[in-house]
């Protein structure tokens, strides 16, 4: 039985996360508590370890040393698809649908991976997950017909299928032009406002600005700043490292 996280426990927790390749550090010692509902931003330059974190929380990587707890449980050791059953869903920089499906089949794949019991018949909650995402329109269409932001909602909406309590998107918006980063930051912060905790990497810096509640800022595998959006924009180190100036 999965225990009970104290209620003001947080709903995420990276306790001293050391994650090397071969003799390279990755993650040096990282530790950071996120609560639920919460909206994260996750920065730094390239190689600074944002995706090995991010592996490390949904389980395609384990850390030498250091746990992760989620909602009270130690799911260090759980493999991804077990730890997508417990409420983690992660959404890929560069959507990976099946071409040949539409995309309310490629939905269903997503809600039968994720074994979610529902009294509703399936292609009913994969067509309420379509219209929370503007996607209803788009059900019966094949993916190779989508437009750019279309296949990031419709990323999105399949992290959406496991129920997840933890999102994490990475990069949703790269490559989007600014109406449409707009349009899936909207999204993204309505989901948000139902109390899904988002972590959300970006490199597109008006988006993390709008999107955080707190933001961390990663530099080769150790943590320079964590704060309010502002207060690390304006960290001298964060400057240095990150945004060039
Ligand atoms: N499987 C691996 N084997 C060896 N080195 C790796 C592996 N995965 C990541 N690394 C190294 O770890 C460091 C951190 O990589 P990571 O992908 O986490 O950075 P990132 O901050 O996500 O970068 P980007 O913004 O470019 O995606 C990099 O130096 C990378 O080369």
């Amino acid at each position: 039985m999965t225990p009970a996280a104290a209620p003001d426990a947080p709903l995420l927790q990276v306790g001293a996360i050391t994650k090397t390749f071969g003799g390279f550090t990755a993650l040096d010692n990282i530790s950071v508590d996120i609560r639920k509902g919460e909206r994260f931003g996750l920065i730094g330059p390239n190689g600074s370890g944002k995706t090995t974190l991010i592996n490390c929380i949904s389980g395609a990587l384990r850390p030498q040393t250091g746990n992760v707890i989620f909602c009270g449980e130690d799911i260090t050791q759980l493999p991804p698809h077990l730890r997508a059953r417990r409420g983690i869903a992660r959404s890929f920089q560069i959507p990976r649908p099946f071409k040949s499906m539409t995309v309310l089949e490629n939905l269903m794949v997503g809600l039968d991976f994720a074994k979610v019991d529902s009294s509703l018949p399936e292609e009913d909650v994969a067509m309420s997950i379509l219209t929370r995402m503007g996607l209803a329109s788009k059900a019966s269409a094949p993916t190779g017909t989508l437009s750019q932001v279309e296949l990031r909602k419709m990323e999105l909406a399949r992290a959406m299928a496991v129920r997840p309590k933890l999102l994490i998107s990475d990069e949703a918006m790269a490559g989007l032009s600014s109406s449409e980063v707009d349009e899936v930051l909207d999204l993204l912060i309505s989901l948000g406002e139902e109390d899904i905790t988002i972590i959300m990497i970006e490199h597109i810096m008006q988006a993390v600005m709008r999107f955080s509640e707190r933001v961390m800022c990663l530099d080769a595998g150790k943590i320079i700043a964590i704060g309010a959006p502002a207060e690390v924009m304006g960290n001298k180190r964060v400057q240095e490292a990150y945004l060039g100036t």
